[in-house]
């Protein structure tokens, strides 16, 4: 892959006394997958400002590729690093969508941004594809999305295990006005459904009903957000069903601009709540349709003092953080650096509502408990929630990482001295696993780092 960096087995953090500084962040991957695919799927083409340069985008790059669409990179010579340029020719037309290549066999990593809504688009277009990834990614649902499309004329077919990629997806014949797809499990199976709701909406309306309660809701925001900004509007009914009027598609938009990643700005956010501060992320503001920009909402609860422009939030400490009990729901990316920033809150902090963490990149309901145990944590761990309890002083560990890069990209954060609760040297393992969105993440965080003690 292309954003390969030349990791160490493991990283050691020394204890880090004091953090302050500005972090530019890398560009949203939520928001970065989306607008790829829907340039791919539009008439034109668009030029793409500050796209995320990670596994997740390098695996949905090299499926456009494999697809045929047409994309460039413009090299910017010594501006490289600073504004990224990435050109995708549509494969949209008065004809609809139709991809150069109709037979092509996909590696999607672990990439969920890329693997739904791309078996989505090719289901609807039809073809011969197969989509596969990495060991964990065939752990992974996609059982509610496969039955969804399925039902109304799709051919996909599971080659591994029933509901699990890898998936063989044959030319079927789709004419549904009316669909349905379960909610509870991943929201990025509505996502996958919306996208490609107006590639089936040709002569008639689309509706997509929701079953069962929907989770993760402001990803689908950004979703109907970013296809209205490719000229197709949404019409909602609450969260329960959503509708495509006839005759929309998408097109180009000319330029449009990836924002920072607000998942990615949770590190240095919390970073700056417990180590002094102030810690300004530069790309994500007030203006953003990120719904993990409300993770600045709950570190200012745990007592943080947060100040926000249209393009930049800014963390510092306002004394020991005290602990909370929240439905996280709403933020379940950045939930996580709230189970270890709990390390250095007064009291026990809950997280509620949190049951898609055990489909993720890993268990990682599983292994927060492990790792914040080996701190020296008190955890309870059930079905859908957290109870993490901290030590007096934090314990010296070796962090496993589970190929999850939010679990090694928060526990960087057990290396801090905050409060009287004194960070230590910590011990990430296998720290290349960040690239998956955050191929410079340790370097970002030895930029606010000071006073590492020796
Ligand atoms: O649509 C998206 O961009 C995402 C939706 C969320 O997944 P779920 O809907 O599965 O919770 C989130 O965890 C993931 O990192 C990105
Ligand atoms: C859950 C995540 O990724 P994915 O897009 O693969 O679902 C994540 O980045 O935390």
């Amino acid at each position: 892959m292309t954003q390969q960096k030349h990791y160490p087995h493991h990283i050691d953090l020394k204890p880090v006394m004091h953090v302050e500084g500005v972090v530019r962040l890398p560009g949203s991957k939520s928001i970065s997958n989306r607008i790829l695919l829907l340039s791919a799927l539009a008439e034109g083409e668009t030029k793409i400002v500050d796209l995320l340069a990670s596994d997740d985008t390098a695996v949905m790059l090299s499926a456009l590729t494999a697809l045929g669409v047409h994309w460039t990179q413009e090299d910017l010579g010594p501006d490289a690093g600073v504004h990224q340029v990435h050109r995708v020719r549509g494969a949209g037309g008065a004809a609809g969508v139709a991809f150069p290549n109709h037979k092509a066999d996909l590696f999607m990593g672990n990439a969920g941004t890329a693997i739904r809504p791309l078996t989505a688009a090719l289901a609807v277009i039809g073809g011969d594809y197969t989509l596969h990834g990495v060991q964990r990614m065939h752990e992974r649902p996609i059982g509610d999305l496969v039955d969804a499309l399925n039902a109304v004329g799709a051919q996909i077919e599971y080659t591994g295990n029933p509901g699990y990629p890898p998936l063989h997806i044959h030319k079927g014949h789709i004419t549904a006005a009316r669909l349905s797809v379960r909610g509870d499990v991943s929201s990025q199976f509505l996502t996958a459904l919306l996208m490609v709701a107006p590639l089936m909406a040709r002569g008639h309306d689309v509706t997509i009903d929701v079953v069962g309660e929907l989770i993760s809701k402001p990803y689908i925001e950004i979703t109907l957000n970013l296809m209205r900004r490719f000229g197709v509007t949404v019409e909602q009914d609450g969260w329960a069903a959503f509708t495509v009027r006839a005759g929309q598609s998408y097109k180009s938009p000319g330029t449009i601009h990836v924002e920072g990643d607000a998942s990615s700005a949770s590190y240095f956010l919390a970073a700056g709540a417990i180590a002094g501060g102030p810690v300004r992320v530069e790309g994500v503001g007030r203006d953003s349709i990120q719904g993990d920009v409300r993770f600045a909402e709950a570190l200012e609860q745990m007592g943080a003092r947060i100040t926000m422009g249209d393009n930049w939030i800014e963390a510092k400490s306002s004394g020991p953080l005290k602990a909370v009990d929240l439905d996280f729901n709403h933020i379940p990316d950045a939930a996580m650096t709230i189970a270890v920033a709990a390390l250095y809150a007064e009291g026990t902090t809950t997280l509620r509502n949190i049951a898609s963490w055990r489909v993720k990149e890993t268990d990682r309901i599983a292994a927060m408990a492990t790792e914040l145990r080996k701190l020296g944590a008190e955890v309870e761990e059930g079905a859908d929630y957290l109870k993490v309890t901290p030590p007096a002083v934090i314990g010296t560990a070796a962090i496993d990482t589970y190929d999850d890069h939010r679990m090694a990209m928060c526990f960087s954060l057990a290396s801090l001295d905050g409060a009287a609760r004194r960070g230590n040297t910590i011990r990430i393992n296998d720290p290349k696993c960040v690239a998956k969105t955050f191929p410079d993440y340790f370097a970002a965080f030895a930029g606010i780092a000071h006073d590492n003690l020796i």
